[in-house]
């Protein structure tokens, strides 16, 4: 038998989601990259694998790959699916699991939407990280086709936030390599540009570090408040309106940041065998 799979989304921003807690599961860059493709495979942004977690007081273990293959240590909006998940699979009302970047806590909210506690914004330049010391308020190393000086804020990934007059001028499609790939961010990078609509609403598009453009990303919707909090453009609390939907998000004053948003199921399938090597075909 092939691997089971589920195919959600948040904001349009799409994972392939694989139970991976009894039969474990670590594809190769190549094999994910294979499932991601979206002609010959099943199409997503991520590659999310639950795994069991032998860690106090946590469900399971949330493994994130990106499009192109590579592993990474925070997805917002996969974290508010999986929530969900085992949310529903426990038929609590808040779970907490594991990440690469850390533990972090689920609940319900108002109209089927799920708030993440994503954990601490990290500010100092070698957390982001930067190539080289530089204050995280204004890189002035990075400058591409006329955007410069973003805010870096690192959400157990890293972005860089570009705070812009006119957001729909931006040709993000044909700048976005560029800027993820820039020497100064030795990790690369995420890369959002946001335009500050009110005191409480950004509208912010986003190139994705191993994935592109995508409809939405959570954690970019995180550091982009945070990053117009640190500017002084907007209240704590605000509304990030991306290609998808909207995020609520939330800087407290003890460094948590919380995002709130809804979550959707596509559909059930399973792997194609093409897309499974026989190593990793599961019992029926
Ligand atoms: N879509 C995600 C972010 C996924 C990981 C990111 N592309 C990275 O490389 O760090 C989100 O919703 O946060």
């Amino acid at each position: 038998m092939t691997r089971e799979f589920l195919k959600m989304h948040g904001l349009g921003n799409d994972f392939v989601v694989i139970d991976a807690r009894h039969t474990p599961y670590q594809p190769s860059e190549a094999e994910v990259r294979a499932i991601a493709n979206r002609r010959t495979g099943v199409g997503c942004d991520q590659f999310i694998v639950l795994e069991k977690s032998d860690a106090p007081g946590v469900s399971a273990f949330m493994r994130i790959r990106n499009a192109d293959g590579g592993e990474v240590g925070a997805c917002g909006n996969a974290s508010r699916c999986i929530g969900w998940l085992l949310m529903e699979e426990s038929g609590a009302d808040a779970v907490s699991f594991q990440t690469a970047a850390g533990v972090l806590h689920a609940s319900r909210a108002d109209q089927g939407r799920i708030t993440v506690d994503m954990g601490p914004a990290r500010l100092e330049w070698d957390a982001i990280p930067l190539a080289a010391p530089a204050d995280t308020l204004r890189v002035d190393a990075v400058e591409h086709a006329g955007y410069s000086a973003p805010v870096a804020v690192n959400m157990g990934n890293p972005h860089a936030v570009f705070l812009v007059d006119d957001v729909s001028a931006v040709p993000l499609a044909d700048i976005g390599s560029a800027l993820e790939h820039h020497a100064a961010f030795p990790e690369r990078a995420n890369i959002e540009f946001a335009q500050v609509l009110s005191p409480t609403q950004i509208r912010m598009r986003v190139w994705e570090r191993g994935a592109g453009v995508t409809q939405a990303c959570g954690s970019g919707a995180c550091a982009t408040q945070v990053a117009a909090v640190r500017r002084g453009l907007t209240e704590r609390k605000a509304d990030v309106i991306l290609d998808g939907g909207t995020l609520t998000i939330e800087w407290t004053p003890d460094n948590r940041v919380l995002m709130t948003g809804p979550i959707a199921v596509s559909f059930r399938g399973r792997l194609s065998a093409e897309l499974v090597g026989p190593g990793d075909r599961v019992d029926a």
